[in-house]
């Protein structure tokens, strides 16, 4: 189980019935939006296409500011001259990446430094040990044009740490890059997270983003939180009809008889015995993927049966 600073410590991000209404539009793109990152976590913001996740990301990162509201960053309200403390101390992680072309991979990493006034030696040496810990020291010297996508990315990573932020906000960090390199930047992620004990906030539209990393989610919606919680939670019994449509996407393209429906359930493990409760309710499994916070199964039942698991009241058979 992760573990996490006493609850009076303060969290890495509170938003307080924020507001944001674009210049002209009707509609605010986010409203009454109510937010704790917990220090230590790996929060997860999803929601659909428009849903506010960019917009989101840009208070956050201190590039906007909300109408109405509060946004307090480490205990403190990110306004005027804090409104530099938290950015010194925020990291990001951008979808495409936003390297300089004409700037070598070290170049790059060392910019946010040299943008500080650190001296050339000193801001080398820390671009190079930060490119060591993404596995790119050998490719110090090229250019973004001479790298593969997931390469950028772990240029765009050690850019990203280079400060000794305490905050890592990726936005949508892995959605221009292949399953596989995905996969390796999100465990890139993950490692760097635990072993400097950051915060790490996960803007996505990918469930299966949220699933492989975080320890807690909140999904955004119409520009509102409609639901937050600890990941395991909120994917073993989503509340709100949006979290159940994200969770859905995945829904596997299966034959069923007449009498079963199919149902998703995110389990602890898939050991014998969940397996032989499974048989003996009349679960056929269709598929398993394992991830950090247990297997997500999705089962065909037979309608007229309820699902006996260990450990668990009867659970009613539903979409
Ligand atoms: N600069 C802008 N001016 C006016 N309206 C905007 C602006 N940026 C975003 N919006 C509107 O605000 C709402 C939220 O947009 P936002 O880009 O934050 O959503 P999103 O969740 O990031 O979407 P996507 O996943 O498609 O990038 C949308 O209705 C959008 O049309």
């Amino acid at each position: 189980m992760p573990q996490f600073p006493p609850a009076s410590a303060p969290p890495a991000l509170d938003f307080q019935q924020v507001r944001k209404t674009y210049p002209g539009q009707p509609q605010p793109a986010l409203h009454d939006l109510t937010l704790h990152v917990p220090r230590g976590s790996r929060m997860g913001i999803i929601g659909r296409s428009g849903a506010g996740k960019s917009t989101l990301v840009r208070l956050i990162s201190g590039l906007d500011h909300a109408d109405a509201g509060v946004l307090l960053a480490r205990g403190e309200v990110v306004h005027g001259p804090q409104l530099r403390a938290h950015q010194a101390r925020t990291g990001l992680v951008f979808q495409q990446f936003n390297l300089l072309a004409q700037r070598t991979a070290l170049q790059n990493v060392a910019l946010p430094l040299e943008l500080r006034g650190v001296p050339r030696a000193r801001r080398d040496a820390l671009a190079r040990e930060q490119l060591r810990l993404v596995g790119l020291e050998a490719l110090a010297d090229r250019y973004p044009a001479q790298l593969s996508g997931g390469q950028k990315q772990r240029v765009g990573i050690a850019r990203a740490l280079v400060t000794g932020p305490d905050l890592l906000l990726a936005d949508e960090a892995t959605s221009a890059l292949d399953p596989e390199t995905s996969a390796s930047i999100l465990t890139l992620l993950l490692d760097i997270q635990q072993e400097r004990d950051l915060t790490l906030v996960i803007v996505t539209h990918q469930m299966e983003v949220v699933r492989a990393v975080t320890t807690h989610v909140a999904v955004l919606d119409h520009g509102t939180i409609v639901e937050t919680g600890e990941t395991g939670t909120v994917l073993r019994a989503p509340q709100h009809p949006v979290t159940r449509a994200l969770l859905g996407a995945h829904r596997p393209q299966v034959p069923l008889a007449d009498h079963e429906t199919l149902r998703h359930l995110t389990l602890p493990d898939l050991n014998p015995d969940t397996l032989a409760a499974l048989a003996r309710s009349g679960a056929r499994l269709v598929q398993a993927q394992a991830h950090l916070q247990g297997v997500d199964v999705w089962l065909a039942v037979s309608a007229h049966l309820p699902l006996h698991l260990p450990g668990s009241a009867p659970l009613a058979v539903g979409a």
